[in-house]
C-alpha cells in the first residue's frame, strides 16, 4: 500500500473526535472524520454492550467508506444505580437531550444516594470493510459530584470527580484528561501497539475493486 494509511474516526461526537485526534497526533496515520464524506446513514446503537456498539459503528463506517475505521463506544456506570446509565448513557434523557440535560437528570437521580462511586468505560473498535476488528478497552473510576463544575470536555465531565487530581474531568485540560481517562487509556494501548495495528490493517484491507460500496449498503 502506498503512503500513510487513512483511518476514519467513526463518531458524530465532537468532544470524542478532538480527544482521539489529539491522542493520535504524533502517529503516521491520516485521520479523517465522518464529516469529511458525504451523508452516511446513522448506525442504530442497539447492542447490549459497549463492545457490540463499538464494533457496529466501526465496521459499518469501514464497509460504507471502504477504509479502516476506529469507533468509540463509551458511557458512565454508576454503582448506586446498578451500573446505569452504562451503555444507554447517550440516550439517558431521551434521544434529543443535551449534555447538560443528561447531567441534570443524573444528579437528580443521585440526590439521595450516599454511594457516589462511578466509572467511565470505553471500548475502541478498529475495523476493516471485510469484517474483522481489533478491540481495546479501559475504564476510569471516580465519583458523581453534587453539582456540575468546570467548562472543559463534554458529556458528563462536569459531574465526574476524579479523586487523584481533586478535580472534575471538566476542570482538566484535554491533555490532562487524556492522560487518565477511559478513552486515553484505551488509546494508549492503541499507541503502544501502533505498528502491529498498521500491519494488521494492511493485511486485512481488501483490494479496492472488491469493496466498492453498493447502494444497498447505504440503506442498512
Ligand atoms: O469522556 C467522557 N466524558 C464525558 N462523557 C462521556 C465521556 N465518554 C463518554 N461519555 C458519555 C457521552 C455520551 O452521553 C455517552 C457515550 O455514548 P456513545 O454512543 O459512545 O457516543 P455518542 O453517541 O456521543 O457519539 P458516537 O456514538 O457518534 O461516537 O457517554
Ligand atoms: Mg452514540
Amino acid at each position: 500500500m502506498e503512503g500513510p494509511l487513512i483511518l476514519v474516526i467513526a463518531t458524530r461526537n465532537k468532544g470524542k473526535t478532538l480527544e482521539i485526534r489529539s491522542l493520535l497526533k504524533d502517529f503516521p496515520v491520516e485521520i479523517r472524520n465522518l464529516d469529511d464524506f458525504g451523508p452516511i446513514p446513522e448506525v442504530v446503537e442497539d447492542g447490549e454492550t459497549f463492545d457490540d456498539n463499538a464494533y457496529k459503528k466501526a465496521s459499518f463506517a469501514a464497509r460504507v467508506l471502504g477504509m479502516p475505521a476506529l469507533a468509540d463506544d463509551s458511557g458512565l456506570s454508576v454503582e448506586a444505580l446498578d451500573g446505569r446509565p452504562g451503555v444507554y448513557s447517550a440516550r439517558y434523557a431521551g434521544e434529543n437531550a443535551t449534555d447538560r440535560e443528561r447531567s441534570t437528570k443524573l444528579l437528580a437521580e443521585m440526590a439521595d444516594k450516599k454511594n457516589r462511586k462511578a466509572a467511565f468505560e470505553c471500548v475502541i473498535s478498529i475495523a476493516v470493510p471485510t469484517g474483522p476488528a481489533l478491540t481495546y478497552e479501559a475504564r476510569c473510576e471516580g465519583e458523581i459530584t453534587d453539582a456540575p463544575a468546570g467548562e472543559n470536555g463534554f458529556g458528563y465531565d462536569p459531574i465526574f470527580f476524579y479523586p487523584p487530581l481533586n478535580k472534575t474531568f471538566a476542570q482538566l485540560t484535554r491533555e490532562e484528561k487524556n492522560r487518565v481517562s477511559h478513552r486515553g487509556k484505551a488509546l494508549a494501548e492503541v499507541r503502544d501497539e501502533f505498528d502491529k495495528i498498521m500491519q494488521w490493517l494492511e493485511i486485512h484491507m481488501p483490494e479496492p475493486e472488491k469493496f466498492a460500496c453498493k447502494d444497498d449498503d447505504l440503506k442498512a
